[in-house]
Parts: structure tokens; sequence; C-alpha cells
């Protein structure tokens, strides 16, 4: 497999609200998106344009949100996950299996509207990762 764009960096946090204020007035964000629900993933999300990347807040929604576990530990939240692209979701999945590393279920349609998939951090050098498929109309 070929080290595809780094699309996102997730940041959890307890309320998206005080995180947007944060990046808004601290860090000086011209670019906000609205937040919104995806309960399939058990998260509110919202996006945060940097020139080159994007930070993707994600708040817990509902009792099995997969980030009550994180928050629980890091009860201000945190940098959670790093996302990157690549041509086809099936073809990297079978890569990571192949290394070894546990990847965390079947690909299913994250923020963006393209299959995502998850790799355990004790494989990832303590980085939980995310991978994600290029959306079609980004591809060169
Ligand atoms: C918005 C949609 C989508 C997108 O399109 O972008 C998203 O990004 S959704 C983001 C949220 N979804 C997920 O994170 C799904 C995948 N995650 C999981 O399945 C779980 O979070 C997990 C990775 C299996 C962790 O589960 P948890 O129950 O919280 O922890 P464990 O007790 O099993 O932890 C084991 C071990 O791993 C360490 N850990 C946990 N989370 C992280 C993290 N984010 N980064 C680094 N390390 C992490 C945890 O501390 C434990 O370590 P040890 O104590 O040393 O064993
Ligand atoms: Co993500």
């Amino acid at each position: 497999m070929k080290l595809g764009r780094l699309n996102h960096v997730g940041v959890a946090t307890p309320s998206i609200a005080a995180s947007i204020a944060y990046y808004r007035d601290v860090m000086g964000a011209e670019t906000i998106g609205e937040p919104f629900d995806l309960p399939a993933q058990g998260v509110t999300v919202c996006f945060v344009d940097a020139p080159n990347v994007q930070v993707e807040l994600i708040e817990p929604l509902g009792e099995n949100s997969p980030i009550h576990g994180f928050l629980a530990k890091n009860p201000a939240g945190g940098q959670h996950h790093m996302c990157y692209e690549v041509p086809d979701i099936h073809e990297a999945r079978a890569w990571f299996e192949r290394q070894g590393a546990k990847v965390l279920g079947e690909p299913r349609i994250g923020a963006h509207g393209t299959p995502i998939f998850f790799v355990h951090p004790r494989d990832m050098n303590g980085v939980l990762t995310e991978i994600m498929e290029t959306p079609h109309g980004d591809r060169h």
C-alpha cells in the first residue's frame, strides 16, 4: 500500500459548541461547517477547515458511542484519530489484515460519504487510524 493524503485529524470533544468557539476565536478558523449527527457511527460531527487538512470534531451521540471510553480517560477531549485516503477501501483492508493488524469491523459510510474502516491503535504505533476511500471527485 502507498501512503495517501491525510484527510482529517479526529478530535474528540465533550462539547462541539465549545470547540467551535475555540477554533473560531483562538485558532482563527474561517470556515467551520454545521454540526451533523451520524447515528450509525455514534457521533455528532463538525468539520473545521485548515488550509491543507480538516479537523474533525466528534462528540458522543447515544449510549453506545465508540468515543465514550476515550472521553472517560480524557474528559477535556483530545486528539483521537488520523484519517488517510486510499483509492480502494477493500484492497486497503486486505493489506492491513495481511500485516496482522486488527481491523475494526467492515467498511461503512463515513462523514464524507465514502467507505471507511478503523485499525486498532495497538497495531498502529499508538494511533487510532481511519482509512477512507477518496471521494471520486477528488481523485487525480
Ligand atoms: C465521523 C464519522 C467517522 C469519519 O467519517 O471520520 C469517524 O471518524 S467516527 C470516530 C469514532 N469512531 C471510532 O473511533 C470507531 C473505532 N473505534 C473503536 O472501535 C474504539 O474506539 C477502540 C479503538 C476499539 C477503542 O475502544 P475503547 O473501548 O475506547 O478502548 P479500549 O479500552 O478497548 O482501549 C484499548 C487500548 O487502546 C487505547 N485507545 C483507545 N482509544 C484510543 C485512541 N483514540 N487513540 C490511541 N489509543 C487509544 C486505550 O487507551 C487502550 O490502551 P491500553 O490501556 O494501553 O490497553
Ligand atoms: Co474520522
